[in-house]
Order: C-alpha cells, then structure tokens, then sequence
C-alpha cells in the first residue's frame, strides 16, 4: 500500500445556490480493492467525483490523489484516469484513432495503444468507426482511453450503465484485474445489485453526506443483500 496512490477526501463540501450537493464528506481510498462509491440518483456521487478530478470547486474542503490535489499533479493522465459519464466520440473516427489523439496529447506510443486495444479486449471493433457502436464498446472505449496514461488511481463513474450482464461480468473481471496490480480503483454506482458483484470497499453516500464506510461484507455479512443493508441504513428511504 502506497500512500501515493491514495484518494483522500476531507470535509469536501459543494453547494449549487441553495442545493447542498455535498456536505463535509470524508473519505479514504486505498490501492489494491475496489471501493463502490454507492448512493441513489442525486446523492452526489458525479459532483465529488468532478472535485476530485478538478472539474469543480469545492465550496470548502478537499479532495487529493497521492496526496495532491488534481490541479497539482505533474502528469495528471499518467496518474489518474477517469471515465465521466458525458464522454462523446467523432463518430466518423475509428476506435483506435479516437485513442491516437489522446495518446499524442500525453506522449503515448503506438505500441501503448496496441496494449489498451488488448487489455480492454477491442481487437475486433477498434478500427470500427465509433458510431455504429454498442453501449459495451463505447465503455471499453472510454476506459481504453483512461488507461492509456497507465495511471495507478482510476475514477469510474458508472461505468456500468446500460452493460447488459456480459458487460457487467467483463467489467467486474477488468476491475479486479485492476485493483489486483495495486491500482486504486473508485468505482460510482446507483445501481446496488450490480455494484454488489464488484466492489470490495463501499462508501454509501444519500443526500451529500456519508452514510457507510467499510468492507462490503460489513453491510452484507449477516446473509442480507446490500440494497437490504442500504435500506436498513437510509432508514427505507432513498
Ligand atoms: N451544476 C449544477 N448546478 C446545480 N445543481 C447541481 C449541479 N450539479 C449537480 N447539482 C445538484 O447536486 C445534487 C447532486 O447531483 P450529482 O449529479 O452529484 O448526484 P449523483 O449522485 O451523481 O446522481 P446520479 O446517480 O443521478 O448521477 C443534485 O441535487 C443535483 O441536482
């Protein structure tokens, strides 16, 4: 365990005018597990994940990779890579074109780029223009271009929407894999069964603040599923 690849969340709060999306939130992510950020729709998972990655400000607190804020970082893509849910391809451009632009912009080779077309298992579709693929390509291309960098920390948010159970189970492999080589791995979800399957770690956050921290087997020891234990915790409510 490296403190350098460590997430570290303290006290990070973001208001939107009078919404209070994140409220004095305080967290670790440790390298070597997968840890689920896990809350319902609009429970602040893509704004603290945007803090992070220094897409937005924090009203107060903060939020480090390796000790370092992300506007800090001296190779950032080499660090972190991130998937966000809004990412768009040229349509026209091939996969693994689409991946040369990337890589050009943080000095990637083409033989790093022949290693992420394997790695996320993209052989037969990365010289396939984008726009005829599938919700399960589309992920593969986007976490393809997360790793590029070969980063030790990922940043997934919800990189399970719309996979059918293949993708889910391919994602859970990819994951493990991950975390496995020592790589942190913060992986968001609103989606409780799914993220059941893949995560060792839970952080259950509703409404801004933290609700759980801790091994999943914590939640879900007593023979209960984690949606029950997210219940049991919410008090019924989402
Ligand atoms: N730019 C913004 N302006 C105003 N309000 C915002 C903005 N971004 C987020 N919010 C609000 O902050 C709250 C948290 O939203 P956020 O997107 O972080 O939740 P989430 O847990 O990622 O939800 P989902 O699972 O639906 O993606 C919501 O009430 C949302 O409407």
């Amino acid at each position: 365990m490296t403190m350098s690849n460590q997430v570290m969340v303290r006290g990070l709060t973001r208001h939107f005018g009078q919404v209070a999306a994140v409220t004095d939130l305080s967290f670790t992510v440790e390298p070597g597990v997968v840890t689920g950020f896990l809350g319902p729709n609009g429970a602040g998972k893509t704004t603290t994940l945007r803090m992070l990655l220094g897409l937005v400000r924090p009203t107060s607190g903060t939020a480090t990779i390796g000790g370092r804020r992300y506007a800090d970082l001296t190779h950032p893509a080499r660090t972190v890579g991130a998937v966000l849910d809004a990412s768009s391809f040229h349509p026209g451009r091939s996969a693994r074109n689409h991946l040369r632009v990337y890589g050009d912009m943080i000095g990637c080779s083409e033989r790093r780029i022949d290693e992420v077309v394997d790695l996320l298992g993209m052989p037969e579709f990365a010289d396939r223009p984008v726009r005829g693929f599938s919700t399960g390509m589309r992920q593969r291309l986007n976490l393809a271009t997360a790793m590029l960098g070969d980063p030790p920390v990922l940043v997934l948010d919800e990189p399970g929407n719309g996979l059918d159970p293949e993708g889910i189970a391919w994602l859970r492999r990819f994951l493990r894999a991950m975390a496995d080589e020592g790589r942190t791995v913060l992986v968001s979800s609103h989606v409780l069964s799914e993220a059941e399957q893949m995560v060792d770690q839970v952080l259950v956050i509703r409404r801004g603040r933290l609700m759980s921290a801790g091994p999943l087997a914590g939640l879900t020891g007593d023979g209960s599923t984690l949606e029950q234990a997210f219940l049991r915790l919410t008090g019924g409510a989402a």
